[in-house]
């Protein structure tokens, strides 16, 4: 398992290694252990898995508020996605920066987000299956939106993205209070 930090350090790539033979491949896609190895001690508790029909379907950017903050670890499984997260850790030095990275089946890289940071991410692919693990059950309660296009994310648009209702009404970033504050801040 390859781990990389992102620009936000705290946001880690993941490219688990696949052995190949005549038949094709095999990778383990989670290991609690190999995790832990490279410094991630998740305890995921719920997997999801989402498909979405058409090329430049935009979900995010979503969280869920403490007490049921969830760290993810995200794959595409058919096609490919552009995944993003902000940090949104109240007296980060990062606050309000994103991050940007290319998730394929085809090369089966994986993106750690963890508490504290909005997700979302847009399809490149129809027909697109995005599968990952969270930290904590969904709890509608606690789920928040804030607006895609609110924090100049580059999503590669070439269109208006196809957006639920939800994410359509979701409060532009400086219009939302974050109920996320950074470990050790004032
Ligand atoms: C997230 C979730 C949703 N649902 C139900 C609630 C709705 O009836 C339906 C669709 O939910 P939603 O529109 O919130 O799904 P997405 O827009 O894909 O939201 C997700 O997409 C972004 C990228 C995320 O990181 C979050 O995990 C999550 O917010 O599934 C559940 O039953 N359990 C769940 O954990």
């Amino acid at each position: 398992m390859n781990f990389q930090p992102t620009r936000l350090p705290e946001v880690i790539l993941l490219t688990p290694r696949r052995f190949g033979d005549a038949r094709g491949w095999f990778t383990e896609t989670w290991n609690k252990r190999t995790l832990a190895q490279g410094g991630i001690g998740a305890d995921f508790v719920q997997d999801n898995h989402s498909m979405s029909a058409e090329v430049g379907t935009l979900r995010g950017l979503h969280y869920q508020a403490p007490p049921h903050a969830q760290d993810k670890l995200v794959r595409c499984t058919r096609g490919a996605i552009w995944d993003v997260a902000v940090d949104v850790r109240r007296g980060s030095p990062r606050y309000g920066q994103w991050v940007g990275v290319d998730l394929t089946a085809e090369g089966g890289a994986q993106l750690f987000v963890p508490k504290g940071f909005l997700h979302g991410f847009v399809t490149r692919t129809p027909d697109c299956e995005v599968q990952y693990k969270c930290t904590d059950y969904y709890a509608p309660d606690a789920d928040g939106s804030v607006a895609w296009d609110s924090l100049g994310i580059d999503w590669g648009l070439k269109a208006a993205p196809v957006l639920s209702d939800k994410d359509r009404a979701a409060p532009a970033f400086g219009d939302w209070t974050s109920p996320f504050v950074m470990e050790g801040a004032a």
